[in-house]
């Protein structure tokens, strides 16, 4: 009887593509990650390429095609898989190779309508909008965790004073590009060169960083996040995620000769002003220069600070207050011609912790770093999904 009712059953065949998925999750688990990098990075190009279709060599085994498949979904394609698996009837002309299980075997990519009439507009990034759903679960947030005492307090106190009236109508350029131009950025380049080269204990921090296990995936995170606007980056604890992804982009920008403003988030006020400490005390500056932070009622550095650390709170806030003005002026400077000075590359990168109990213990954090992924992912213009383990 159970095998005929049609709930059952589908129940069953669920159950069996549950099954299946979870396999084809740990197919990805099992290739070694330089074949997952390799894999990335070539659909990361065929992404950004006016091509409609790859298809991967022949000499891919199943692991790796069921990671081609899985990869794919992740960054929005479709994938199939074309040709014989295998050859029952081999004459001696097909040879050794041939014979093999799997070698005509092709996977073939393809990509989503919607996302070549994203990479098709030019300003395809340059717009960013909450989607209903998002802003339904945003919305949901500030009801579970209404602004506390601290945050209405201002609100309330800028109710009767007319000094915080005045600083309230004063533009929060906090998120802004600093304005810096080329020779003022070399000279920052070098500045910071000298300090390092002359200042023993600086040179002893350089010669450290250098050597946490995040160092050496700099030039393949510099590379994901500029072709990316969501990375993530996952990695053991004190492999460096916090204090060197930001100063790794800063790097790049300057190196380039641009300016940028590198947002970052923390869960808490303490992480986020002892964070700014210490990338500052790593650049042997005072926070508030290159790095500052901006907690609810307090900040340092502002708009001249290339890093600003800010709490999930302040972000969130101004996001939901202010949030297509925060995105146009972090929306891609080099797509629009009329853009203003302000525009630079909309990059979020989620860090997060690989210990997982990290997350346990703040959910607010999770249910933020849920909602905000959330947000992103749901919509429609971006191009998501790069992930890199980092292990210490
Ligand atoms: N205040 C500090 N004083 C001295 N060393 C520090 C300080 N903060 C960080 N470090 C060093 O920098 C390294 C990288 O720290 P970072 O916070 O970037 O790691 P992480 O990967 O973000 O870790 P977590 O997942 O715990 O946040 C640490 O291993 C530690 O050696």
């Amino acid at each position: 009887m159970a095998s005929t009712c049609p709930s059952t059953s589908s129940s069953s065949g669920l159950g069996k593509r549950r099954q299946k998925k979870g396999q084809r999750q740990q197919e990805v688990t099992n290739v070694t990650e330089s074949t997952r990098i390799r894999v990335a990075l070539v659909l990361e190009k065929f992404r950004a390429s006016n091509d409609e279709v790859y298809t991967f060599e022949p000499n891919l085994s199943n692991r790796d095609r069921a990671a081609v498949h899985i990869l794919c979904r992740k960054m929005g394609m479709k994938s199939k898989s074309s040709g014989a698996n295998f050859f029952p009837f081999l004459t001696l002309d097909d040879g050794p190779v041939l014979s093999r299980r799997g070698d005509q075997r092709r996977i073939s990519v393809f990509k989503n309508k919607q996302n070549v009439d994203t990479l098709k507009g030019k300003d395809a990034r340059s717009c960013f909008k909450f989607s209903e759903e998002a802003k339904y679960v945003l919305q949901d947030l500030f009801t579970r965790y209404p602004p506390d005492d601290g945050e209405t307090c201002e609100q309330v106190v800028g109710k009767h004073s007319k000094k915080v009236d005045k600083l309230q109508g004063k533009k929060d350029d906090m998120f802004c590009k600093p304005a810096m131009n080329k020779s003022e950025i070399a000279k920052r380049v070098q500045s910071l060169a000298s300090r390092i080269e002359k200042t023993p204990s600086l040179k002893q921090i350089a010669a450290q960083r250098s050597k946490l296990p995040i160092a050496s995936f700099k030039d393949v995170i510099i590379s994901t996040v500029v072709s990316n606007q969501v990375v993530l980056i996952s990695g053991e604890t004190g492999c460096g995620k916090t204090t060197q992804v930001p100063q790794f982009i800063l790097d790049h920008m300057w190196g380039k000769g641009e300016t940028c403003k590198i947002v970052c988030t923390q869960p808490r006020r303490i992480s986020a002003t002892s964070v700014s400490e210490r990338i500052s005390a790593e650049r042997g500056e005072s926070v508030g220069d290159t790095v500052g932070y901006k907690i609810r009622l307090e900040s340092r550095g502002g708009r001249q600070s290339s890093i600003m650390f800010c709490t999930n709170g302040v972000l969130l806030r101004a996001l939901v207050t202010n949030g297509s003005a925060i995105f146009n002026k972090l929306a891609p400077r080099k797509l629009g011609k009329d853009d203003i000075s302000d525009i630079t590359h909309i990059i979020v990168v989620l860090i997060v912790s690989s210990s997982t109990n990290v997350l346990a213990h703040a959910p607010k954090h999770l249910f933020f770093n849920t909602a905000l992924t959330y947000a992103f992912t749901s919509s429609s213009e971006l191009l998501i999904h790069c992930f890199y383990e980092v292990t210490a």
